[in-house]
């Protein structure tokens, strides 16, 4: 198969869309120094944040905990009213907030506006799951007694976001966290901490109490974690991130006894049957691997397909990818943007150069681009061999890395060979076949002839070690919750 060239050309920022994400910013009321915020598409500082010490984050642990106490006893409704009002405020602004993370995060506006959606969505869910019956009742089967459960706000929160989804990761914690009566204290990415600040700006103005959610932002996050986790009046940490600062967070979670709630890495296995439909097959993947520039836990990492389709499904998925357009976030027509940073670029640039000297044919991409920013091109590895690392660790970026496969045992077998277990995709037109293989993935979701299955309704979450808990859905709520009962003695009265 010939390689096929992508049109370099990178669609450049339209500056209007820019003044509107930096009039937004300047309504933040940032420093003028501190920790300063880069665009990702040039290199070029945008705004600076204040870098928060130790002292400083205590003072927010402090002040967070005590506006919780009178929170955590509020009626359900009344926090459901201040959340459909927090809803209804993300919405009116949503054109601002899609500006300030596509500036912020570079992905497209149009896929900027896709976030708006998916993460204020959450905080309509949550506003509607806190009326919803938070407990229940049963008779002891020796009799005697009746025994009713209810749940209680597990207490302060402390939430930790990345900067790949800077409002859906923080609504998607901050709106449980509420409804169950919890108040929090979030520490959102450097690189993106603009989005989060305007959010929870929007929240105050909603009828949050102003002390009740308190954002950190710091220069030294381990630093944060080591004091505020063992602070004995937060009970709770919720973390998106990679695996290794997981794993630091579990341990200093161990020392309190934390609640917690960890949403770690990935390794997609996206499987393509001989009988998939090609084009639905392709344009799943597409979105699956392409999804916020193929930064997501959840990105297609390890792609394999059978080898009755493979010849076709490689082709057309480099055409498709090689069609691309590439640029700023904000620029007209782009459909991928930056990555994050330019280490992201060097991991791509390695990963691809190691696959190919192991034998993977480059069907597209394959090159940084511009001068400026942080671009790779959309690239295809097939027939990449299983100790490539690109198919052993999670990408984060543009790169499809195909395998072949012959039989369903044997896709289901490497499909598990990963420590990872948070996300798989099954493409195949034969319903028990695709069900049959999503029910043997050891994965906490799975997308079934669809690339994008997170939904403010679903349980996201990981298993093995992709993480702890789920966000999102009633079990998202359950997780800033603490399940107590009250054993009543019932005496026979005649
Ligand atoms: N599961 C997921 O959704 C994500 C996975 N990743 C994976 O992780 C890789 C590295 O990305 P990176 O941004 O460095 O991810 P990190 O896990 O380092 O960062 C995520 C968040 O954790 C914070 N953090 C980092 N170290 C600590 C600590 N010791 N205590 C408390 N908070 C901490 C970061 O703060 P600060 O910004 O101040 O460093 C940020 O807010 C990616 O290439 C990708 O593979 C990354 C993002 C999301
Ligand atoms: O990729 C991530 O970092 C988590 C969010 C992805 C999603 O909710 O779909």
């Amino acid at each position: 198969m010939s390689i096929i060239t992508n049109n370099d050309a990178l669609v450049g920022a339209d500056p209007t869309a820019v003044a509107h994400a930096d009039r937004v910013t300047a309504g933040l009321g940032l420093p003028i120094d501190g920790i300063e915020v880069a665009d990702p598409a040039t290199g070029e500082p945008i705004a600076h944040i204040e870098d928060i010490d130790l002292e400083g984050a205590l003072q927010a642990v402090a002040t967070a905990y005590e506006a919780g106490r009178s929170w955590a006893r509020t009626a359900p409704r009344q926090r459901a009213d201040v959340l459909h009002e927090w809803h209804a405020l993300l919405v009116a602004y949503a054109e601002d907030l899609a500006h300030l993370i596509s500036r912020e995060m570079g992905k497209p506006l149009a896929e900027a506006r896709g976030e708006v959606k998916y993460g204020t969505d959450f905080v309509r869910w949550y506003a509607e799951e806190a009326v919803r019956p938070a407990g229940n009742f049963r008779e002891a089967p020796d009799g005697g007694a009746s025994i009713i459960t209810r749940r209680a706000p597990v207490g302060l929160a402390v939430l930790i976001t990345p900067w790949n989804f800077p409002l859906a990761m923080a609504t998607r914690k901050i709106a449980p966290a509420l409804a169950a009566g919890c108040a929090a204290v979030i520490k959102p990415a450097n690189l993106t901490p603009l989005t989060t600040i305007f959010a929870v700006e929007l929240a105050r103005q909603a009828g949050v109490p102003a002390e009740l959610v308190q954002v950190v932002t710091t220069a030294n996050a381990s630093q944060f974690s080591e004091a505020v986790l063992r602070d004995e009046r937060v009970r709770k940490v919720s973390f998106t991130g990679s695996t290794e600062v997981g794993r630091t967070l579990l341990r200093l979670a161990s020392d309190s006894v934390l609640r917690t709630s960890m949403e770690l890495g990935g390794n997609a296995p996206l499987i393509v049957f001989d009988d998939a439909d090609l084009d639905r097959a392709i344009e799943g993947t597409l979105a699956a691997k392409l999804r916020n520039g193929g930064q997501s836990c959840i990105g297609a990492n390890r792609i394999y397909v059978q080898n009755g389709i493979a010849d076709a499904f490689a082709e057309g998925l480099a055409q498709r990818m090689g069609g691309v357009a590439v640029g700023a976030g904000l620029g007209t027509g782009t459909a991928l943007g930056p990555l994050i940073d330019d280490r992201a670029v060097r991991r791509m640039r390695a990963l691809t150069d190691d696959a190919v000297t192991r034998g993977a044919e480059l069907l597209t991409g394959g090159t940084e681009l511009g001068s400026v920013g942080h671009f790779f091109a959309p690239t295809v590895l097939d027939r990449v061999p299983a100790d490539a690392a690109v198919a052993c660790t999670e990408i984060f970026g543009p790169i499809a890395a195909i395998q072949r496969f012959d039989s369903e045992a044997e896709v289901v077998a490497r499909a598990n060979a990963t420590e990872f277990g948070l996300a798989g995709y099954v493409f195949s037109e034969s319903i028990d076949r695709a069900l049959n293989v999503a029910d043997r993935l050891e994965t906490g979701l799975v997308g079934i002839n669809q690339g994008v299955p997170s939904n403010a309704a679903a349980p996201f979450g990981g298993v093995k070690q992709s993480g702890l808990g789920r966000e999102g859905s009633a079990e998202g709520l359950e997780e800033y919750q603490s399940v107590r009962f009250y054993n009543i003695a019932r005496r026979e009265t005649h």
